[in-house]
């Protein structure tokens, strides 16, 4: 990149950073870091996004999202679009493959020249819970005991990685359609941590949530899955499923919660069916990060309604095409 690169790179060779190159370089505190700078950007100015457009395909009805964004940052700053499909069936193929598939163009910023072609889809997933964490940094400001995580497929499981290395809560359950894939991850989470009971499935909703400080919800499907009577006053929830007929959390949970957004664009064409319940949004987190609005008070329950942001991706983008330069020149 021409802007503030101190790398050698000829101008205009396009780089291809492969998946397995981009989970070498991908780390949790440089990415919570970009992520946390692309949201105080969005409420300072400095970030430009529109609302995606979803592309439908007849009769599978999968979506292809497109995310172009802009970026304004010495350390972060890019130009930028993510093409991410959205293929529910994906998963169920004889050779599974994620639901949710991403790749990112990153171009020069001053002459819009193509500079890199990067895999996105873990870059999605890291970025999609340091999202979360960044939302629970600045509305959860108490103890962190409990952690429930609604959804064991890929948000599930890298919701669980990242909220315990930044928060280290004592007890991280996980609740499942089908119990044997909370079982399945509580177990490959707890090796993974050379721990014995850190993680727990839980067989009913209600018990997982119940008394939990700070709740996950990523599901793919359109059932309500968390009840206003299970939460516990001050609880945090991440809302991080994106379906437009999504029901995770009851509509008693919004009416009774403080509800914050990542970007207004997207939240007027994507969340008008909360709307539609009478809940007005108390703001963007980025608005928290810069001072905007003030912290809701500590009893108050929050909904952190995550969509995900073209910004955050140009952010991450920028972020590992510098780390994939510097470490190869
Ligand atoms: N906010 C954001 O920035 C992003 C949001 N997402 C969203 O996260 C959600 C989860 O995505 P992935 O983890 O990649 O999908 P996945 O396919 O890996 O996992 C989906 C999980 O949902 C469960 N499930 C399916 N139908 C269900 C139902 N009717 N009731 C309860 N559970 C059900 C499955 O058992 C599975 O554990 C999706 O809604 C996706 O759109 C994904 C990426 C970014
Ligand atoms: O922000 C994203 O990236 C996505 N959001 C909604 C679902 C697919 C990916």
């Amino acid at each position: 990149m021409s802007t503030n690169n101190n790398n050698n790179n000829n101008n205009n060779k396009l780089v291809y950073i492969d998946d397995h190159r981009v989970r070498h370089l991908l780390d949790w505190d440089k990415t919570f870091k970009a992520v946390e700078k692309s949201m105080e950007s969005v409420a300072a100015g400095r970030a430009f996004q529109n609302a995606r457009a979803i592309t439908t395909i007849p009769k599978t009805h999968n979506f292809l999202y497109t995310m172009p964004g802009y970026l304004n940052d010495s350390k972060y700053g890019a130009l930028g679009c993510k093409l991410v499909s959205h293929f529910p069936e994906n998963p169920n193929r004889a050779k599974p493959l994620p639901y949710v598939l991403a790749n990112i163009l990153l171009l020069d910023p001053e002459t819009s020249i193509l500079k890199a072609v990067i895999a996105g889809t873990d870059i999605t997933n890291w970025r999609t819970a340091a999202a979360s964490a960044v939302a629970t940094k600045y509305l959860h400001r108490k103890e962190n005991n409990i952690l429930a995580i609604m959804g064991a497929g890929v948000q599930g499981r890298i919701h669980a990685i990242a909220f315990q290395h930044f928060f280290k809560f004592k007890e991280v359950r996980i609740w499942n359609r089908t119990p044997e894939r909370a079982q399945k991850l509580a177990v490959e989470l707890n090796r993974e941590h050379n721990t014995k009971n850190l993680f727990v499935a839980y067989d009913k909703a209600e018990d997982c949530v119940r008394n939990a400080d700070v709740i996950v919800t990523a599901t793919t499907g359109a059932s309500t899955l968390v009840k206003c009577e299970w939460i516990k006053k001050g609880a945090h929830i991440n809302a991080v499923a994106v379906n437009p007929n999504n029901r995770e959390l009851d509509d008693a949970t919004y009416k009774a919660s403080q509800v914050y957004i990542d970007n207004w664009n997207g939240a007027r064409s994507e969340l008008n069916g909360i709307k539609e319940l009478g809940v007005e949004f108390k703001g963007q987190i980025g608005d928290l990060i810069t001072g905007a609005i003030h912290p809701p008070e500590s009893d108050a329950i929050t909904v952190f309604q995550s969509l995900g942001m073209a910004v955050e991706d140009c952010a991450m983008a920028r972020l590992i095409y510098d780390l994939h330069l510097s470490s190869s020149s």
